[in-house]
């Protein structure tokens, strides 16, 4: 085993996985490691790469991980095979791409029963941006449903890639995946040997440990790195010595060196993650070589206040969110006050998942308790004095009579979807503001659709909305395009004649009357009965727009067991206590967790 020696770069392969989610992927990371011998079937854990305890629950990758394995070829070589697991969700294709830069090639897993989606053929174009070489691995072979023929042609058709080659394989029972290691070893190109030029390293992944400090997973693209190297990461200019490195085998495998070609770790004293950014080059200190190309620092797309339910609880809000943007340097946090819920942040993520794994993460790691306002994008706001403003918060929109432009994030939206789905999803667009670009049949019963779309309207119940329509068929790939000029407003709520800040959205015109109407009849549907009566109000400046009235009401929640049982009568105490402790008082009125994202799915409210 060459875990403690440098690998000749023609024995080694890098390569990674992509797939549109759900095809397979983990699966198939798990499968390649186990047939390698990388882990004893005991200590097999449901996904062996998806570390963190909620993935393995959401299913979700959401940290790009790597593996080295050793693979006894049937040339009778022993071969280092570098496999870089990816994350699967749109909001992370920018480090998806940092993982193909590392590699030579990518098994392209699509599922045998689905064929393929968006995500597949946005992470093709990726690779084709990376000059990557795409092995077609169609998974799930098992399944009685699975159509080998007609997936190939779909791959064929859509995505220009041949599949003479393409391997079917089921991640599932191992069917196909000696085939899939030897194809590996055939197909994908060895490492150019450039172990003699000066050092150039790839970071790929980093993350904070607590002990010790921050760890980055390199690909060595040129020259060699050894313990004791002052080293500097081009981006932040910063200066390290590297205390520790190694390769990554499920478990750390310390070493002496890393050279061109091979993937590795490098732990560094590094304290912050902005310090090793994603796509950032590693190189010796004093050295003046060129920064590997692409570099980009991850950009926020939704923000949204996180308020703590007891106002007690801000320093231990803040606490936790510094530990999760240590490991996170794509999360970002400020101080933020609301006149409604009192201290909190506002914090901007990647997209709508990222910003649900964070909530997640906050209740279930931190237990904390809190209130997330609903997202919002950052609109471009150019008030008359001529100044330019962003705003990612509706309560710091300037008065609508200082506005001179506002403008609105737009997106590049790209959708698959069988033919018989086309009119609803089309006319899903229509109403969220879409612009048609370009429509396409892939096949005969495949259609493509090409949208320009305010992200506003993807912010609102779109994905939801999507996948109902289209009953799961439908799949889509974002990117940001540009700002726009729109005809905005804010639309406040009131709640008993006050405007509840925590509640405000930014609507297009068009449909703010609309969107008043059933936000509070929504509200009045999420906010229980207080002791007296409350009016609930959409407003658009001082205009009111639609109104609806929450009556009184006392909620004894032990009328219903007249039986008098009082285990039973404390049991249900507890649980409506329970209850309470995501309410927010705001005011004289208790408003819930849900209120404050009502505004997200309004499709159920008539
Ligand atoms: N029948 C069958 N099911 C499979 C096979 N491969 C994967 N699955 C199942 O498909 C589902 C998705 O598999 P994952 O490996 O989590 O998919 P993924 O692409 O990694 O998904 P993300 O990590 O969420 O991007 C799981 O329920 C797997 O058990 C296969 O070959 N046959």
């Amino acid at each position: 085993m060459s875990k403690t020696a440098n690998a000749e770069p023609n024995l080694i392969r890098n390569f990674c996985i992509i797939a549109h989610i759900d095809h397979g992927k983990s699966t198939l990371a798990d499968r390649l490691l186990e047939m390698t011998g990388a882990v004893a079937d005991r200590d097999k854990q449901a996904q062996i790469l998806d570390s963190m305890d909620l993935e393995r629950e959401r299913g979700i990758t959401i940290k790009a991980q790597t593996a080295t394995v050793d693979y006894l070829a049937k040339d009778g070589k022993i071969y280092t095979l570098n496999l870089i697991d990816t994350p699967g969700h749109v909001d992370f294709t920018y480090e998806v791409s940092r993982s193909l830069t590392a590699c030579e090639g990518a098994l392209l897993v699509v599922d045998a029963t689905q064929g393929v989606e968006a995500q597949t053929v946005a992470n093709v174009y990726l690779a084709a941006d990376n000059n990557v070489e795409v092995l077609p691995v169609i998974n799930k072979a098992d399944l009685p449903s699975a159509d080998y023929e007609r997936v190939c042609i779909q791959i064929e058709e859509e995505l220009a890639i041949d599949t003479t080659h393409a391997i079917k394989c089921s991640a599932k029972t191992g069917m196909g995946v000696p085939d899939i290691l030897e194809a590996i070893i055939h197909n994908i190109p060895a490492p150019v040997d450039t172990r003699e030029q000066p050092l150039r390293a790839l970071i790929f992944d980093s993350w904070f440990d607590t002990y010790q400090g921050v760890i980055v997973l390199v690909r060595v693209v040129d020259g060699q790195v050894k313990t004791g190297d002052q080293i500097k990461m081009k981006h932040s200019n910063k200066v390290f010595e590297v205390q520790k490195l190694g390769i990554m085998c499920v478990k750390a495998f310390p070493r002496d060196s890393l050279s061109a070609g091979e993937v590795g770790y490098i732990i560094a004293n590094v304290k912050d993650v902005k310090d090793s950014r994603v796509g950032d080059t590693i190189c010796h200190a004093n050295s003046e070589v060129d920064a590997l190309p692409g570099f980009k620092k991850a950009k926020q797309m939704v923000f949204a206040g996180i308020f703590p339910v007891e106002t007690n609880h801000y320093e231990s809000l803040k606490d936790a969110l510094a530990k999760l943007t240590l490991n996170d340097s794509s999360l970002s946090y400020e101080p933020e006050t609301s006149v409604a819920l009192g201290f909190g942040f506002r914090c901007g993520f990647l997209g709508l998942l990222h910003m649900e794994i964070i909530q997640e993460r906050l209740e279930r790691e931190y237990n904390m308790n809190v209130i997330f306002t609903a997202p919002t994008c950052v609109y471009i706001v150019e008030t008359t004095k001529g100044e330019e403003l962003k705003v990612d918060n509706p309560a710091n929109l300037p008065p609508p009579t200082s506005i001179a432009k506002f403008s609105e994030p737009v997106v590049k939206a790209t959708f698959h979807m069988p033919q018989e789905h086309l009119g609803t999803v089309m006319s899903l667009l229509v109403e969220r503001r879409g612009v048609q670009t370009k429509m396409e049949y892939l096949s005969q019963s495949r259609v493509m659709l090409q949208y320009e779309l305010p992200l506003n309207e993807m912010v609102f119940d779109f994905f939801d909305r999507l996948k109902s329509i289209s009953r799961g068929y439908a799949s889509m790939d974002y990117e940001f395009l540009c700002y726009k000029e729109s005809d905005l407003v804010k639309l406040d709520i009131l709640v008993n004649g006050e405007a509840l800040d925590a509640l405000s959205c930014i609507v297009h015109r068009s449909n703010s009357f609309e969107r008043g109407r059933l936000l509070v009849k929504k509200l009045r549907g999420v906010i229980p009965r207080q002791q007296f009566e409350v009016a609930l109000q959409a407003a658009i400046g001082s205009k009111i727009i639609a109104r609806e009235t929450l009556s009184a009401m006392r909620k004894d929640v032990t009328a219903k067991c007249y039986g008098g049982d009082i285990s039973r009568k404390r049991k249900l105490l507890d649980k409506q206590k329970e209850g309470k402790k995501r309410m927010k008082q705001v005011g004289s009125v208790e408003i819930p967790q849900e209120a404050f994202m009502a505004i997200l799915n309004l499709s159920d409210v008539e």
